[in-house]
């Protein structure tokens, strides 16, 4: 569903991401974990196209972000190659990035409406469902100021999949939240990571959270994978020296 190749991406000087490969299977829920700084945010960003590679690839669902194909040719990819790659991704940011100016109920139509086209009487009516799952049906015509981190961040949630997308990226989406807030919203993703076919790139820096949601983690170094297992190994028996140093740091064990 998703692969890089030999991805590099440099921000001047700093070369962020160094000739990176990974793949993530359809339906696959992987979480990348890592010191900061060292580049996971930059994946998720080149994968919602707020970034481009340096060089190398990535495909999302067989598709190149960077490149479409024209016959047996590969050519820049045009704004409406890009606009159909992005409908398969969805983004939760660790601060919610909600329109501060619409309510709750227009937060979540607004881009199904907009960029799919959705008619408005249908975006409304599934997004009184996702209200629904995330608990928060009564709060439908509240503006995002009225509501707690906790709260906007299940509104964000309910954004993100009104668009139905193929995957979910998950940036930090509890580090902004006060400490109470934490364990309704990782509840919240634990459920939807486990009953739908979504596609799961997570970026966390909570190691419980790391193990409850994912099928595979990646420990990410200085633009590179330097390990990866199922939760249980990398968490219990990590073979490489910087993820036991980084679990260490985080865990304090
Ligand atoms: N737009 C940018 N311009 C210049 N440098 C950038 C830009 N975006 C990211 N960087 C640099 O790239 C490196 C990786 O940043 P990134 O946010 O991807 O790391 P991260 O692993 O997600 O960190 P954290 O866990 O702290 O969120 C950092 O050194 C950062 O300063």
């Amino acid at each position: 569903m998703i692969r890089f190749d030999k991805v590099v991406k440099r921000f001047g000087d700093v070369t962020v991401l160094r000739e990176l490969d990974f793949h993530v299977r359809p339906g696959e829920r992987v979480t990348l974990i890592g010191p900061s700084g060292s580049g996971k945010t930059t994946i998720l960003r080149l994968l919602m196209t707020l970034e481009r590679v340096t060089s190398g690839t990535i495909e999302v669902d067989g598709q190149y972000l960077s490149h479409m194909r024209r016959g047996d040719r590969l050519v820049p990819a045009d704004e409406r190659h890009l606009r159909q790659v992005r409908k398969k991704v969805g983004m939760v940011f660790q601060q919610f990035n909600l329109f501060p100016n619409m309510n709750v109920l227009r937060n979540i139509t607004e881009a199904p409406v907009r960029a799919l086209g959705v008619p408005r009487d249908q975006a409304e009516a599934k997004a009184r469902e996702l209200l629904e799952m995330v608990e928060l049906a009564d709060k439908a015509d509240e503006h995002p100021s009225r509501l707690s981190g906790g709260q906007q961040q299940r509104v964000a949630i309910a954004r993100a999949l009104a668009m139905e997308p193929e995957v979910l990226l998950l940036d930090e989406v509890t580090s902004a939240l006060d400490p109470e807030l934490v364990s309704g919203v990782q509840c919240l993703l634990r459920d939807i990571a486990q009953q739908g076919n979504l596609t799961l790139l997570c970026v966390t820096h909570e190691m419980r959270f790391a193990r409850d949601i994912s099928d595979r983690v990646l420990m990410f170094d200085q633009g590179q994978i330097v390990e990866e297992g199922d939760p249980e190994q990398i968490f219990t028996e990590p073979t490489h020296q910087r993820t036991r140093d980084f679990l260490q740091a985080v865990l304090g064990a």
